[in-house]
C-alpha cells in the first residue's frame, strides 16, 4: 500500500475527530459516536482504495453505518481490509475526559483478524520486548522479562492496565511481583501504545478489553516494531459461535501478533479528539479555525509521523454544525 494512502487516512481520522470534538462534555456519547460515525464514513467515500470493514460499527442490521462487510473508498485497487473505530473511548468524549481518539487501520484484503465483539485477554510490550512475553508465563514472569529486555529494574517497571473490577487479581499480583502500576480509566488502545514509546514510561499492557481495539491495537504496534498478542475471551454459547461465524474454531488458541494481522503492510491512523498523553486534543482556535494532531505509521517503512495540522472550517467540506 502506498504513502498516499497513509495521508488519505490522517484526513479521515481528522474529520471524525473534529465532529465527535464537538460533543466533548455534553454529556451524549450516542450524539459524539453518530457524528464521528458519519464523518468517517463520508471521508472515506474519496479514497482511492476498494475497502471492506472488517472491524466496525456492528453487523449491518445493527449499524447504519461502517458495518462489518460494507464496502469503502472510490473502489480502484488496492483491496484492503478496513478496521475502524471512530471513537475509542465513547464515553470519554461525552464526559470530556483525557485520551480520546479516532482510530483506522487497513491492511491488504485478508490480513486483519474479523475479531468478535467481545473481550480478548492481551499482553502488549515495545521492540525490545518483542518475543520475550507469552500466556503461558506468569504475571511475574512476564515482568521480569520486560524488565530484563527494557534494562530495567522490576521496580521500575511500569504496567498499564484498564480500571476495571476484573482487573483486581491481575492488579495484586503486578504488586506483589514488584512493579508499579499506571491505571487507565478507558482507551487501552493507547494504553497498548504507550509501551512503544519509551518515552510514556510504560512497558508492558496487561488485561481484558475489546478484541477489535486488540486488533488495531496490533495494527500499531506491527508498525512500531513492538508486540500484541491475545487471546479471546466469549462469555457465553452465543460469543462462541459468534467466533465460528468469523472464521475462529480454536477460541483458547493464542493470537500472535501476525494472526491478528498478517504479514507487514499495515498502515494506522489515530487523531486525539480529548487531549491525551500522546496526541493533544482537538483545539477549537476561533474564526473558525481548528487544530488536530494525529499519529500515523506504515508499518512497510516504520515510519511514524505526528502530524499537525490547522483546519479552516469555512472550507471544509461538509464542515456544517
Ligand atoms: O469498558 P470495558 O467494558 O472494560 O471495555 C474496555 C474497552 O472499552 C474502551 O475503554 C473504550 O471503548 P469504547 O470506545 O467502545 O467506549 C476500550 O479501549 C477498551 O478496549
Amino acid at each position: 500500500m502506498e504513502r498516499e494512502l497513509a495521508m488519505e487516512l490522517v484526513r479521515v481520522t481528522e474529520f471524525a475527530a473534529l465532529k465527535s470534538a464537538t460533543w466533548m462534555g455534553r454529556g451524549d456519547k450516542m450524539a459524539a459516536d453518530g457524528a464521528a460515525t458519519e464523518a468517517m464514513r463520508k471521508m472515506f467515500d474519496t479514497v482511492s482504495m476498494d475497502g471492506t470493514v472488517v472491524i466496525g460499527e456492528g453487523e449491518m442490521d445493527e449499524a447504519p453505518m461502517l458495518y462489518i462487510g460494507e464496502r469503502l473508498g472510490t473502489g480502484v485497487q488496492p483491496e484492503v481490509d478496513v478496521a475502524v473505530d471512530p471513537i475509542e473511548g465513547t464515553e470519554t468524549v461525552a464526559a470530556g475526559a483525557a485520551n480520546s481518539m479516532a482510530v483506522v487501520a487497513i491492511a491488504p484484503k485478508g490480513s486483519l483478524l474479523h475479531a468478535p465483539d467481545m473481550y480478548m485477554d492481551k499482553i502488549a510490550v515495545g521492540r525490545n520486548a518483542k518475543g520475550r512475553v507469552s500466556f503461558r508465563k506468569s504475571v511475574r514472569e512476564n515482568l521480569l522479562a520486560v524488565a530484563e529486555a527494557n534494562g530495567k529494574d522490576i521496580k521500575d517497571v511500569v504496567a498499564v492496565i484498564l480500571d476495571r473490577e476484573r482487573h483486581a487479581k491481575l492488579i495484586q499480583e503486578v504488586r506483589e511481583a514488584g512493579a508499579r502500576i499506571k491505571l487507565i480509566p478507558a482507551g487501552d488502545v493507547a494504553g497498548a501504545l504507550y509501551t512503544a514509546f519509551p518515552e510514556k514510561g510504560v512497558d508492558i499492557l496487561l488485561g481484558s478489553g475489546g478484541a477489535p481495539e486488540g486488533v488495531l491495537a496490533a495494527c500499531a504496534l506491527k508498525c512500531l516494531g513492538g508486540e500484541l498478542i491475545g487471546c479471546l475471551l466469549p462469555e457465553n454459547d452465543e460469543q462462541r459461535r459468534r467466533c465460528e461465524e468469523m472464521g475462529i474454531s480454536d477460541v483458547d488458541h493464542v493470537l500472535e501478533l501476525d494472526d491478528l494481522v498478517r504479514g507487514d503492510d499495515a498502515i494506522f491512523s489515530a487523531t486525539g479528539i480529548t487531549d491525551g498523553e500522546l496526541l493533544d486534543g482537538v483545539r477549537f482556535l476561533g474564526n473558525n479555525r481548528a487544530r488536530t494532531q494525529t499519529l500515523v505509521m506504515r508499518a512497510k517503512t516504520g515510519t511514524v509521523r505526528f502530524v499537525e495540522a490547522y483546519h479552516n472550517l469555512n472550507l471544509k467540506m461538509g464542515w456544517e454544525r
